[in-house]
């Protein structure tokens, strides 16, 4: 729900956010992958900008080399990760869909960055469990949310960072049930159960930001 100003209720807020502080320094790249996956099946599912713009300044200051993504779809946040990390840094991203990734492949062509790319097309839940990663974000199949987060804590660094899109799930964490269009409400309650259990786990710090469809951002304590 990037596109939709679900989560910040304002729609001229979020336009006056966009326009003034988001695309004057979105990447020409970014930019014109957003404009192509908007006319794509499902193009909404992309990351917003301004929450990517969040995404890139937390790779900046954790210095970010090596990250891992669960859900590529078109590869919004994709090219901004590997716009964002070091020439010589990588990203294990996994999507079983590579029809989608390949529609935005020609962009991270153009952009000069598909050397730090690794495409997995795969679902995710990866094999290993030694730790490595210095960033994770997770914006794929909402129902195993907690599945990702008990491997993801194996997988990346002590400090390191992760980043669960959807958490608010277009506001509708506080709906009543019978307003959720059935479809959406699977996923609702897995986002329920998913901040409940993150509010109680003690080996991350977290901070909620109402920013895209909300993101949860973990801080792997120990
Ligand atoms: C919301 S989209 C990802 C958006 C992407 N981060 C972006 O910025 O455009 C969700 C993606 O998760 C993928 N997906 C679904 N189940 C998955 C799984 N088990 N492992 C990895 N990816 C999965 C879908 O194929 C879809 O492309
Ligand atoms: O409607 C959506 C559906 C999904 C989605 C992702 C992975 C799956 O396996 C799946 O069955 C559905 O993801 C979204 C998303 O990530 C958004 O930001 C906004 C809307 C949606």
């Amino acid at each position: 729900m990037s596109a939709n100003p679900t989560i910040l209720q304002s729609h001229n807020l979020k336009k006056y956010i966009l326009e003034t502080n988001v695309y004057p320094r979105e990447a020409e790249t970014l930019k014109e992958l957003r404009n192509a996956t908007a006319s794509y099946p499902m193009g909404f599912m992309g990351t917003a900008p301004d929450a990517g713009q969040l995404m890139a300044l937390l790779l900046k200051l954790l210095n970010a080399k090596k990250t891992l993504e669960v859900g590529v779809f078109t590869g919004y946040s994709l090219l901004l990760t590997a716009l964002t990390i070091p020439n010589d840094g990588k990203i294990i991203a996994m999507d079983p869909d590579r029809k989608a990734y390949e529609m935005g492949l020609p962009f991270i062509k153009k952009a000069g960055v598909e050397h730090k790319i690794d495409f997995i097309e795969s679902p995710a839940l990866p094999g290993s469990n030694k730790e490595s990663f210095d960033f994770a974000f997770v914006d794929a199949d909402k129902d195993n949310y907690w599945n990702y987060h008990e491997r993801l804590l194996k997988l990346v660094k002590i400090g390191g960072l992760i980043i669960y899109d959807n958490t608010l799930w277009g506001g509708s964490v506080v709906w009543a049930e019978e307003d959720v269009p059935a479809p959406k409400r699977k996923f609702r309650q897995a986002a329920l159960a998913f901040n409940k259990a993150i509010a109680d786990d003690s080996r991350v710090e977290i901070s909620v930001v109402s920013i895209g469809d909300g993101f949860t951002i973990c801080k792997r304590a120990h």
